[in-house]
């Protein structure tokens, strides 16, 4: 298959003006200002005008729960797996799964065959091993093997520090699991990454400090979830990425509900505040906690319910960034395409560079509406629709 995107703004990332793009099979084979092709009809060229569109890699939604997750209210409040459009119609062609707080009901051999499925439909998947506790169950019963020798395994996680629901695990027990995290990766090319979920206790990022004072383990090893859950780890947070660490945002359907309810802070302020710090801008993801749960609370902080991360908060903290707090698109959707990809080392993703995987997203150059999405090559979201659908969507 073969398909030239004409006369479209390309962010490549950064802005580079109106071009032709060529994609052939499941890459990018192009970039020019003008693209001529003639081929006799051989093969078919799907033509697509990009005219009045912007053009940016698709995302890449670095941390969610494709099995589905929660049942902290009890069994009936386990969260429903992923589908395929509920990704592809955000705009995320990529996804990296993970475990949550119930690692028994829920297990890896489940979460890698939901990751291979969601493959098998159109997108790129990868896993964590492990879940919220230490230690972790892992598939292959160590945490190198499965990192070394199971393709789709870059790292562990999400492991839990500073939440009532952790195993409350050692420190000792912590900075083991990644070193064997980090020495597997280099082992395999990988990056061996730690995804922690951090929750809302007041040790915070304590372990993280402790790890780089402590140990030789780098601070690029990790990757901490949630720091935006409220402003006293988001504090935190600033002084870590400050030492060049890697922060994670979580982002939310209704960044002012979650803002007044827990005083979380939205992508949009962190972000603004993340460039006024002079943070290096290669340090900051937006991940959804799609299909995790998300306890909701009432003004008398009574549990009233679950609610679910989608994959389309991404999209919202992306525009809200732009239309609220005047951050040009070109920084915003590091967070979700160049950024996840260099710190989770997913060779290929991530950038409109030629020989990259053709994942791509068309958005309406006003709205940044998702108007076209393209996974490997393939469309699977037109005219705002899904036209691709997971086999019992
Ligand atoms: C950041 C907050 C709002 C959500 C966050 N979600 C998870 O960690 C996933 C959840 N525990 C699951 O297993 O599905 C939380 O519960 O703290
Ligand atoms: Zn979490
Ligand atoms: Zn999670």
């Amino acid at each position: 298959m073969i398909t030239i995107i004409r006369n479209i703004n390309v962010y490549k990332p950064e802005p580079i003006g109106i071009k032709d793009i060529l994609l052939m099979g499941d890459k990018i084979a192009a970039i020019e200002d003008k693209i001529h092709i003639n081929l006799n009809g051989l093969v078919e060229v799907k033509e697509i005008d990009g005219t009045g569109k912007i053009l940016v890699p698709g995302f890449i939604d670095c941390h969610v729960h494709i099995l589905g997750g929660g049942g902290e209210g009890g069994f009936s409040t386990r969260t429903p797996e992923a589908t395929l459009s509920s990704f592809t119609t955000a705009g995320v062609t990529t996804v990296v799964g993970t475990l949550g707080t119930d690692g028994v009901a829920r297990d890896m051999n489940a979460l890698l065959a939901k990751a291979r499925g969601l493959e098998e439909e159109g997108i790129t998947t990868y896993v964590y091993t492990g879940s919220y506790r230490l230690p972790l169950n892992t598939l292959t019963g160590e945490i190198m093997k499965d990192i070394m020798f199971i393709d789709k395994v870059i790292g562990i996680g999400e492991v839990a520090i500073s939440d009532h629901r952790s195993s409350q695990p050692t420190f000792e027990e912590f900075i083991r699991a990644a070193a064997d995290a980090r020495v597997a990766g280099m082992l395999s090319g990988k990056a061996g990454i730690v995804n922690v979920h951090v929750g809302d206790g007041p040790r915070k990022l304590e372990f993280l400090f402790r790890t780089i004072e402590e140990t030789e383990i780098p601070i690029t090893q990790f990757l901490p979830t949630h720091i935006n859950r409220n402003s006293e780890l988001f504090e935190d947070a600033i002084k870590y990425a400050k030492m060049g660490g890697y922060i994670d945002f979580t982002a939310s359907e209704d960044p002012e509900l979650w803002e007044e309810q827990d005083g979380e802070v939205s992508f949009s302020k962190g972000l603004k505040r993340i460039l006024e710090e002079g943070i290096h801008l290669d340090n900051f993801t937006l991940s959804s906690d799609g299909q995790g749960s998300l306890p909701i609370f009432n003004e008398k902080k009574e549990f009233v319910g679950i609610g679910v991360g989608k994959s389309i908060s991404l999209l919202v903290g992306i525009k809200d960034c732009v239309f609220n707090e005047n951050i040009p698109l070109e920084i915003a959707i590091r967070a979700v395409t160049c950024n996840p990809a260099k710190i989770l080392k997913l060779n290929g993703k991530g950038r409109i560079e030629r020989y990259f995987d053709a994942d791509l997203c068309i958005l309406d150059e006003k709205s940044l509406d998702i108007d076209m999405v393209i996974a490997k090559g393939k469309i699977m979201v037109e005219n705002r629709k899904a036209v691709v659908f997971g086999t019992f969507e």
